[in-house]
């Protein structure tokens, strides 16, 4: 109804009056308009917020730096999707995405793209390798490239303990990591790659795999500058691979891409989980 008196003295000061109309019908004519009016508001604002869902870029939220968050960078660069990013610096942030309901299991990385609050780093990857083609072309190339991610997702999960581990324990894990690296992942990516024309994981074409074993071998020469010395086929893949347009933009010093993870960075993901 306040609209309604809105309305009328909007008519009463001549816009909608026009001679010969009785005021009942001005009346009538006005309610329909202000009615229209506010229904035309909620079709712009279903619009406006259809547009910011679907034309914006992803949103990622998560710490400023690599974690579990990192994968997800470096697979929407490869594919050349330009995102944004909102780091978690304070617990309050933290508990104010809990509270409005972004967090599904009260965890991050968070990724807000196409309308979907998006968590579950795997859930997140999958749903982006399927969106730009990064997922092989049926489903038994789709279950090489998930066993190839799952040990690059592995061998990176080792690291991301090993840069939480106290100082008493690094060297151990350190050696465990390289032993794994070297032993029982590098060696079956290398034999993947050692068949005639074989220039990527699957399919002779870039996918998931591809970008994740070029992150997971970049994360173990940081630990270990020669460790690919006893594997050609992976240096020639990493050469390769490091020269696709949206990766080697990636590459590039100033991208979105993370460094390893330093003693700050520790104490922020300490003080938001409050874990310390
Ligand atoms: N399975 C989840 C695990 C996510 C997870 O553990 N996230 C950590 C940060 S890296 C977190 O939010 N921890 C807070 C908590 O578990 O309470 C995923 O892969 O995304």
């Amino acid at each position: 109804m306040k609209g309604v008196s809105r309305m009328t003295q909007q008519e009463a000061s001549g816009t909608m009056y026009t001679p010969g109309r009785k005021p009942q019908d001005v009346l009538r004519h006005s309610f329909f308009l202000c009615g229209e009016r506010d229904r035309i508001k909620q079709v712009f604002a279903k619009g406006n917020q259809q547009l910011g869902n679907m034309s914006g870029k992803p949103k990622l939220t998560y710490f400023e730096g690599r974690g579990r968050m990192e994968s997800i960078r470096w697979l929407l660069a490869a594919a050349g999707v330009e995102f944004e990013e909102t780091f978690l610096k304070t617990r309050e942030q933290y508990l104010k995405l809990i509270k409005d309901g972004y967090l599904l299991f009260d965890q991050v990385p968070l990724v807000e793209m196409d309308g979907l609050k998006l968590v579950q780093t795997k859930a997140i990857l999958n749903y982006i390798a399927g969106k730009y083609n990064l997922h092989g072309k049926n489903l038994k190339e789709r279950a090489h490239i998930d066993m190839y991610v799952e040990g690059t997702m592995d061998l990176m999960g080792m690291i991301l303990v090993y840069s939480f581990s106290p100082p008493e324990q690094k060297e151990k894990q350190l050696a465990s990591v390289l032993e794994k690296a070297t032993t029982r992942y590098f060696p079956v990516y290398e034999k993947a790659l050692k068949q005639p024309g074989q220039e990527f994981l699957v399919g002779n074409r870039l996918s998931w795999a591809d970008v994740q074993l070029l992150e997971a071998i970049l994360m173990v020469e940081e630990l270990k500058s020669d460790v690919l010395a006893p594997f050609p086929q992976l240096q020639a893949f990493k050469a390769r691979v490091s020269n696709l347009p949206t990766i080697k933009k990636f590459l590039q010093p100033g991208s979105q891409r993370k460094p390893p993870p330093d003693d700050a960075y520790v104490a922020t993901v300490h003080e938001v989980f409050a874990s310390k």
